[in-house]
């Protein structure tokens, strides 16, 4: 197997390598099987135990992260993108506990992997920091039962989430969202969304909850979000049509989103959002509620493997 990147120089730590299973998404990304041949490889030399699961429809990365025992696996490794992850993070909540998770960023957009400074490039980053990385204490969100990691919202964004193309997205990446956020912003009707947050009434017509920093890839929504936090920083977004969407598809690379004079962004432990009955609401970048949607954080937490 060819080796594509190139090794750094670091002292090799003294604490005994992981025991890990890694539950691969074979249709996250692109072309990226070479990539986690090479951190298996690193992973391997190191001296970590893995195996390596394949999944073959959605829902597996879940059950077989289920499975997981500590008496066997120290963790389980999401290879994939964040929605890979927000299965292995659900299948470990129905799990015995005691077993941490870990990341190959193999995705389209990787937020997991910005919000905690690991590089989807660099093999030999991934499979240190699988090996020996530290694990942070990590509250995770919940929508409607399910959990998230990173953030989960309805509006315009969940729109986008349920409609994109797929065959699109495997193509061109990023791009397909792009395509799909200005024909939703075309057809959309921007209903207005009730946002109960801590009891405080609010509204918008796209609200996202945020429990990192980051949101579609390098770009920062909610600059005071924390992981390790048990909060969320809640973006309100007033303003419809194509001249809003615009507008906050601009604001956001250059990170000046919360910055608005119109987007508000407020902390709570605990929210509610009503709005039209059924409209999706995206957890990590797939669908994983539907309104009317009680999001919290609370006490649920679980060990997240990241970079020294
Ligand atoms: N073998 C499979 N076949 C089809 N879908 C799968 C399979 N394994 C997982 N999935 C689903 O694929 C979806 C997308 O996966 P994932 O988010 O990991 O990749 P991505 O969309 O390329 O990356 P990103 O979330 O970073 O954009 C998830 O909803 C997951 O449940």
């Amino acid at each position: 197997m060819s080796i594509s990147c190139a090794p750094t120089a670091i002292a090799e730590p003294t604490a005994a390598p992981r025991r890990v299973l890694v539950i691969h998404n074979p249709t996250a990304g692109r072309h990226k099987r070479k990539r986690l041949q090479d951190v298996i490889d690193r992973l391997e030399r190191l001296g970590a135990a893995v195996v390596c699961r394949e999944t073959r429809m959605r829902g597996d990365a879940e059950d077989f992260a289920a499975l997981a025992s500590p008496d066997t696996c120290d963790a389980v490794v999401a290879a994939g993108g964040d929605g890979t992850v927000n299965e292995v993070l659900n299948g470990l909540g129905r799990g015995p506990g005691g077993v941490a998770l870990g990341v190959i960023p193999l995705g389209t957009a990787n937020v997991l992997a910005c919000e905690i400074g690991l590089d989807p490039k660099d093999c030999d980053q991934i499979a240190r920091t699988i090996a020996f990385g530290h694990a942070r204490h990590v509250h995770v969100g919940v929508a409607n039962r399910r959990r998230f990691l990173l953030m989960a919202g309805a509006g315009l964004d969940a729109h986008v989430v349920a409609g994109v193309n797929i065959a699109l997205k495997r193509r061109t990446g990023k791009l397909a969202y792009v395509v799909e956020s200005l024909k939703q912003a075309v057809g959309y009707d921007f209903p207005v969304l009730g946002i109960r947050a801590d009891g405080v009434e609010y509204e918008g017509r796209m609200v996202v909850a945020c429990k990192g920093r980051f949101y579609g890839g390098p770009f920062v929504a909610a600059p005071d979000a924390s992981l390790e936090a048990p909060k969320l920083d809640v973006c309100i977004l007033p303003n419809s049509g194509i001249g809003g969407v615009v507008r906050y598809g601009l604001a956001l690379p250059m990170g000046r989103l919360s910055e608005l004079p119109e987007v508000q962004v407020v902390s709570a432990r605990s929210i509610l959002i009503t709005g039209p009955r059924g409209a999706p609401v995206q957890g990590d970048g797939d669908i994983v509620a539907r309104l009317p949607a009680e999001i919290s954080v609370g006490d649920d937490t679980v060990e997240l493997i990241c970079p020294d």
